[in-house]
């Protein structure tokens, strides 16, 4: 196998008495679909604070494209390529929704004619070009997530981190959000999901990896996850598990 994109190596998390995650290690592929599934409480949001550069690991390393990034602060992290979308969308009210492109492109690397045609394509990528120049107040449920995956992109990301993008939403904007995943993906965005909606992200991830009590428990196909009886164990209960 090639060099993983991303590397996951021992880390672990506590907040004083509560260990919160590992240690644990993952590699993601380029190009990667990953699914992170568990139930709550079980460390997706610690692990993914760790490998964004929110948390500092306790212990472990975590490299990308070759390079420890562990000791990194999370706004360097971002412009090597690591991005997140987060579950409760916080658009800059009072502005409209490019302009809630521009303000996170907005560093000085390419001129603003330049930065003005990425975040119309970004808006295009999601299917918000038509929302444009509306007040991002004015969005709908699934417009606002749509608008938090495009702040996302708006680094032009190698590694996009989905945290829940589809929770609350019904089963038509759920496949809507999946289809611009899947086109992101194709695009060459690595992808890591962060999900309970199970049938989205066995629908959606090339391999899936089960946290709980901040261990992986399970790692394979989505067909393997769904039958492994360790996962249907934590989901379940023991009556399950047989
Ligand atoms: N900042 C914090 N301070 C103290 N404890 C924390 C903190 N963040 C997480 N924890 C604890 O760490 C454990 C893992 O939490 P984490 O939020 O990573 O789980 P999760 O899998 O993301 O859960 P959910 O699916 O509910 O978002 C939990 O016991 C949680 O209470």
């Amino acid at each position: 196998m090639s060099e993983p994109l991303l590397s996951v190596r021992d880390v672990s998390k506590s907040f004083g008495a509560i260990k919160a995650l590992g240690p644990v290690g993952l590699d993601v592929a380029e190009g990667e679909r990953l699914g992170i599934i568990g139930p709550n409480g079980s460390g997706k949001t610690t692990l993914i604070n760790c490998i964004t550069g929110f948390f500092r690991p306790d212990t472990g390393t975590i490299s990308y494209k070759g390079q420890d990034i562990t000791r990194l602060p999370a706004y360097r992290r971002a412009r090597l390529g690591l991005s997140r979308s987060f579950q409760i969308p916080h658009p800059f009210t009072g502005m409209t929704v490019i302009e809630n492109l521009l303000v996170p492109m907005d560093y000085g690397a390419t001129s603003a004619r330049k930065e003005l045609e990425n975040a119309e394509e970004i808006l295009r990528s999601v299917g918000l070009a038509e929302r444009r120049d509306h007040p991002a107040e004015q969005l709908s449920q699934l417009e606002l997530r749509k608008l938090e995956l495009a702040r996302a992109l708006a680094a032009r990301p190698a590694i996009l981190i989905a945290d829940e993008a589809m929770a609350g939403l019904s089963e038509a904007e759920i496949d809507d959000i999946l289809s611009v995943l899947f086109e992101l993906n194709r695009a060459g965005v690595t992808v890591i999901m962060i999900e309970h909606i199970m049938h989205a992200v066995m629908r959606y991830s090339e391999r899936v990896i089960c946290l709980e009590t901040g261990q992986v428990i399970a790692e394979g196909s989505p067909e393997k996850i769904t039958s492994s009886p360790v996962v249907q164990k934590v989901y379940f209960g023991e009556q399950t598990a047989r």
